[in-house]
């Protein structure tokens, strides 16, 4: 084998053992994970946690913040059905999780939607994510900070197209940021890491992106100082439970089904062969 080739294959393997060894920490301490998240992903989220082996809990009143917050391992904020009166509380929960040492993960759903949402998620950005996973457009829009091409929840990009801009604000926020795509891109704003898992007909389920947004929280809160490492292993994971079930699968619904059985019966000889991770 060439010795570049060696070299691959080397990385490729520590890849796929740092994400079986991650998935595994989270299996065994089974992290708990607040969401405040938009009405169409609280169910495929807390499903996709609790396949994965984490505690989801959907608690989203500023009244219990101050009791709640403290107490959880990783934050997950999802702006998907925004409105005013939401935007309080995901402010105290931000605040109160970067007080008490705890990670959070930003998606800024739709974020060139509207003005009022691009304002809400760039005051987040503000806030110190540990994380923002959106899709190709949101990324553009909030690294531009501007209106921009998006159908709606839906991205009018390819995740390749938002390189630069994923680059620019993470650089800009101090977050790893992650663009969700046929290649998902993980950056710390100078290393740029492609992983090349998953298949197109997750995009024909609706919140599989708020899905894996909140499974980067589970496996950022089992490795909070690695957590770019954290998001693409995540994201593999993720990519790799969604192949398996497109496998078994007729169509979107149940490729739901099957994405969440294979999540939860997922062994290292799978993540092993199938895990695909590069440098780009
Ligand atoms: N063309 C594609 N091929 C393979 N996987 C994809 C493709 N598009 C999206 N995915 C995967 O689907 C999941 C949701 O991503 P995406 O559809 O980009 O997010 P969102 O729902 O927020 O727009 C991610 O795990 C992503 O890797
Ligand atoms: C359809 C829809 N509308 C508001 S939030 C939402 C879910 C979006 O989920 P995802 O970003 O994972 O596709
Ligand atoms: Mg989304």
């Amino acid at each position: 084998m060439e010795p570049s080739n060696l070299n691959k294959e080397q990385d490729q393997n520590s890849w796929a053992l740092n994400a079986w060894t991650l998935l595994s920490k989270l299996r065994d301490q089974s992290p708990l994970i607040q969401c405040i998240t938009n009405f169409v992903s609280m169910d495929l989220m807390a499903n996709t946690l609790l396949s994965a082996g984490a505690s989801p809990a959907m608690i989203h009143s500023i009244e219990e913040i101050q009791d709640f917050t403290p107490l959880i391992h990783a934050l997950c904020i999802n702006v998907g059905t925004l409105s005013p009166a939401w935007l309080p509380a995901m402010r105290e929960a931000a605040l109160v999780a970067n007080k008490a040492g705890k990670p959070w993960i930003l998606d800024p759903v739709a974020a060139g939607a509207s003005c009022f949402r691009l304002k809400a998620c760039l005051e987040l950005v503000g806030l110190k994510p540990s994380v923002i996973r959106g899709n190709g457009s949101e990324i553009i829009a909030l690294s531009k900070a501007s209106l921009g091409a998006t159908k709606g929840v839906d991205s009018s990009h390819e995740s390749m197209d938002a390189m630069e801009a994923a680059k620019s604000l993470a650089q800009s926020s101090g977050a790893i940021v992650a663009v969700s795509g046929a290649v998902d891109i993980i950056t710390d704003g100078h290393r740029v890491v492609g992983a090349h898992n998953g298949v197109s007909m997750l995009q024909k389920v609706t919140a599989t992106g708020c899905a894996v947004t909140a499974l980067i929280a589970a496996f950022v809160a089992v490795d909070p100082l690695h957590a770019l490492e954290a998001t693409a292993s995540a994201l593999s994971i993720f990519g790799i439970a969604g192949e398996m079930g497109m496998d078994m699968a007729k169509g979107p619904a149940s490729l739901r089904m099957h994405l969440i059985d294979s999540l939860y019966n997922l062994d290292q000889a799978s993540v092993s062969s199938r895990l695909k991770v590069s440098s780009l």
